[in-house]
């Protein structure tokens, strides 16, 4: 049967069904008609267990309250239900009904949703015709049973590649609420910058007491999402007369720090942690150590900024906690994977981090940015790196888009990426090397002018920047240019004193010149180069 034109529908908040959630005090239609005010944009009646009488009957009382809010309702598995009720359409799983025999049963209009876990599965649903497919299980659940079918956030954007050049939707699902709905939307996107349509949400609707005000709060921070990625790239123009302004406006963030002294919280090894705070004093703001995961949440509505550097990797949960609680609080999170290459647990670790929060910057040497971005062509002597790339700026591009941040690879040249440009720094001294934990420097200067570089564009673009449907305000990449430029400066000016004899009077000298360092004689002493795609 010829497929007709479908109409067209907002996969915005996809709300699936679930009765044995429902709070106790609380009616399946009272709950579905709040979520409807709330702001639910499509439903689906999922039944699992009601026998075919009981699944028609809930059916057509959701398909008659869904009318009366000209919202579509979608069935469920189950093809004779959606013809019985007049349905917009249906949602077939894997060992469903196949597309094209549904698609011949039904009324030519009708709306064929298919659940994808794989990206050929997402293939095989674009050939045989779906208009949307269910990505999923993005998380965990409670919900269903999703053991080994969890996708992770950041593998979203390889299925969404099979939809390229098609006009089939997507929403994800598997584990979406409140919490993590910005980070998912804000990760889930191909390389060709195509974006999901919309989440699917069970538990945060139907077992939430207050229905109409988790949808709300579901369908605000989508539209949020919708209308931040629409708007036009902010990013700069990038052109090589323009480094001056970015070296300008990364060098100025040291007055915002000096100005309002940012919280820093850092997460970091114990090789380094007494280093890296007086690090953070003496570039104007203030350091906190904290690695306990029961005060996280309290602590992130305090920093300006979070760095989580898993040098000796014993404090986990606290790292995951931080993350999380950060994203909620929109303030930036610089993740150093110190040694990543090294082992098969900081791998998996990295992994897990990278799946539960969203890193706003992530800076290391080469050998942990090839781990990370699945590179052999550099490996690791321990947490140290053993070599460069033949093409740095590929490698960090790469990585920027594959976990949509900024990226900083360090080394005797210094690139910074936004997955789009690429600014390569050539200060720096070679006694760094042969300090401990000077890249772990790196990581608390770059997290500190992250801080400011956010807290400069709430006081210039009002505190509501904050509510956008970003992770974080600000722009990333002159952060990492200003914290980058910030050590590698203040090395040279150390370096050149008389009374560094070596690596042992270095140390100290450095952090002086950190705090003597200004806007002025950083934005003169930097040497950069900007390459544009
Ligand atoms: C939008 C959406 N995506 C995926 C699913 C899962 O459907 P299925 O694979 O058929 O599994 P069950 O829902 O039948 O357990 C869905 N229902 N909706
Ligand atoms: C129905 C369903 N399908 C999934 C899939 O992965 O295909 S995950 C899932 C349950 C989603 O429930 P919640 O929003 O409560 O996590």
């Amino acid at each position: 049967m010829c497929k007709a034109i479908t109409p067209g529908i907002d996969y915005s908040l996809y709300l699936v069904t679930g009765r044995e959630l429902l709070p106790e005090g609380i009616t399946y239609i009272e709950s579905l008609k709040q979520a409807i005010e709330g702001g639910v944009t499509v439903v689906q009646v999922r039944e699992k267990k009601a026998d075919t009488g009981e699944f028609l009957q809930i059916a057509r009382e959701s398909k008659e309250l869904c009318d009366q809010h000209n919202i579509p309702l979608i069935v469920n598995d189950r093809i004779d239900i959606a013809l019985a009720i007049r349905a917009t359409g249906v949602h077939l799983g894997q060992t469903d009904m196949p597309v094209a025999v549904a698609r011949s049963l039904l009324p030519p209009d009708t709306i064929i949703g298919v659940s994808c876990n794989t990206p050929e599965q997402v293939e095989k649903a674009v050939q045989d015709g779906a208009d949307y497919v269910g990505l999923g299980a993005v998380y965990g659940t409670q919900t269903k049973d999703v053991s080994g079918k969890i996708i992770g956030p950041r593998k979203v954007g390889l299925r969404l590649e099979k939809l390229d050049g098609t006009n089939v939707k997507s929403v994800v699902i598997g584990g979406i609420k409140t919490s993590n709905v910005l980070r998912t939307l804000h990760v889930s996107v191909s390389t060709s910058g195509r974006t999901v349509d919309g989440v699917a949400v069970v538990s945060d609707i139907v077992a939430s007491k207050t229905p109409r005000e988790s949808a709300r709060t579901l369908a605000s921070l989508v539209k949020a999402f919708k209308l931040a990625s629409s708007a036009p790239a902010l990013a700069r123009p990038f052109s090589r007369q323009l480094s001056d302004s970015l070296l300008h406006d990364a060098a100025a963030l040291l007055d915002v720090v000096r100005k309002h002294s940012p919280l820093i919280h850092q997460i970091t090894n114990t090789v380094v942690t007494n280093q890296s705070a007086n690090a953070t004093l003496a570039l104007g703001a203030s350091p906190i150590m904290a690695t306990s995961p029961y005060e996280m949440e309290d602590l992130q509505k305090a920093t300006g900024a979070l760095l989580i550097n898993f040098g000796t990797i014993t404090d986990k949960e606290g790292m995951l906690q931080a993350g999380k609680f950060a994203n909620l609080n929109k303030k930036p999170v610089v993740f150093d994977p110190v040694g990543v290459g090294a082992t098969a647990y900081r791998r998996s670790t990295a992994s897990e981090l990278l799946n539960t929060w969203q890193a706003s910057i992530i800076k290391g040497n080469a050998a942990e940015i090839g781990a990370l971005a699945d590179s052999v062509e550099v490996q690791a002597k321990g947490v140290d790196s053993g070599g460069s790339f033949k093409d740095p700026a590929a490698v960090i591009r790469q990585l920027a888009r594959k976990e949509r941040c900024v990226v900083v690879l360090s080394g005797v040249v210094d690139y910074i990426t936004n997955g789009e440009d690429v600014v390569a720094l050539h200060n720096g001294h070679p006694l760094l090397g042969q300090i401990t934990g000077s890249g772990c420097m790196l990581g608390t200067a770059v997290a500190t002018f992250a801080a400011a570089e956010r807290l400069r564009t709430l006081e210039s673009e009002g505190k509501g920047a904050d509510e956008e449907g970003k992770l974080v305000s600000g722009d990333m990449l002159v952060a990492a240019v200003g914290g980058v430029l910030a050590l590698t400066v203040a090395s040279e000016l150390a370096a050149a004193r008389e009374d560094v004899k070596g690596s042992g009077t270095f140390l100290p000298a450095l952090i002086d010149e950190l705090g003597k360092l200004t806007p002025e004689v950083i934005a003169s002493r930097a040497k950069a180069e900007v390459f544009s795609p």
